[in-house]
């Protein structure tokens, strides 16, 4: 059979999870220097789109695409809603990089593998990631449509052994031991809530604790009430591996969910989550995300420690 091991390696991502050893430093540079070969600066800012958000990508001025498939050592997307594009171009004046869709570990990646874009981006030049998301709301007060804020986040896969950073520590990246207590930069936090007011999105932006769990199957009753209780506002498939990842580098991280859907959390209640559904409301409410995102980016100086345009200040 003619098979490349790369044509494999698409097919079955998951041969992966046992058959390679994490990526290297050396790695991770070599396809920095591939992407800054093709591209005409280096970008300051990074942004990954979660399920059905990838619009934003497409907003982009003096776009340059990238297919996963083509850039060096990137794995490839598989699931509904992800592209699986690497898309640069101008966003409010800054030059950014997204992930118009990600990896999830339910794929068969192991989280190494999920995360290694994020050290491409550090490499690439970036200062700041902006991660969002799909997600289900545990809060009460939470509809479908709203948006959450990532205040801090619950890694529930980091808790039980399953961590991005597991095996030798590569100190070019960052230390053995980060902190993750300041995880969502409260800066670029206030930034964003004081930017919701000024568009009138208030009533339906908050401010919460997201839980990362493996998927792919959506919770049981018992699991959503445990993970409500544990103090998590909102649980979806990905995003704490890579903001440990983004930490660990040094990278500034803002994180914002959409909320897809109420987790069930009555066995008498008759709805029932589907991921077809999390992409209808994603794609019907995802420009009130788009213009937030849009309207933070506008307002950042990556270069500045304060992170906020001097000229923006006054108006926030
Ligand atoms: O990539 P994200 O976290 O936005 O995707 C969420 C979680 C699952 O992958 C999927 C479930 O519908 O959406
Ligand atoms: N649970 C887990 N992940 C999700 C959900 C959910 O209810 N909705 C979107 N992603």
């Amino acid at each position: 059979m003619n098979r490349t091991p790369r044509t494999l390696e698409r097919k079955y991502p998951c041969c992966q999870m046992h058959s390679q050893e994490p990526l290297s430093y050396e790695d991770c540079e070599a396809t920095a220097q591939w992407l800054l070969g093709h591209i005409k600066r280096q970008p300051e800012i990074a942004i990954i789109c979660g399920s059905g958000l990838g619009m934003l990508a497409e907003t982009l001025e003096g776009k340059q695409t990238f297919e996963y498939g083509e850039i060096p050592h990137f794995p490839t997307s598989t699931v509904p809603g992800h592209a699986g594009k690497l898309v640069f171009g101008d966003l409010q004046g800054k030059f950014c990089v997204c992930m118009k869709g990600r990896f999830h570990m339910y794929e068969g990646y192991p989280l190494w593998k999920v995360t290694f874009p994020i050290r491409v981006f550090k490499l690439l030049g970036v200062q700041v990631l902006i991660v969002t998301n799909a997600a289900g709301s545990l809060a009460n007060s939470y509809c479908p449509g709203d948006l959450m804020i990532i205040r801090d986040h619950i890694n529930l896969l980091g808790l039980s052994g399953q961590n991005p950073l597991l095996g030798p520590n590569d100190d070019r990246f960052g230390p053995r031991f980060p902190p993750l207590s300041d995880a969502y930069d409260k800066k670029l936090r206030k930034m964003a809530r004081d930017i919701s007011k000024r568009l009138g999105y208030s009533s339906f932006v908050h401010e919460g604790v997201y839980c990362m769990v493996g998927g792919p199957n959506f919770e049981s009753v018992a699991e959503a009430r445990f993970l409500h209780k544990l103090g998590a506002d909102a649980v979806g498939m990905s995003t704490a591996a890579e903001v440990v990842v983004a930490k660990h580098c040094g990278l500034k991280v803002f994180g914002i969910s959409f909320i897809t859907n109420r987790v069930v959390k009555e066995y008498e209640g008759e709805e029932e989550v589907s991921h077809d559904g999390v992409l209808e409301i994603g794609h019907m409410r995802a420009a009130t995300l788009q213009t937030l995102v849009t309207e933070l980016v506008g307002s950042i100086d990556p270069n500045n420690n304060n992170l906020i345009l001097e000229e923006k200040e006054a108006s926030l």
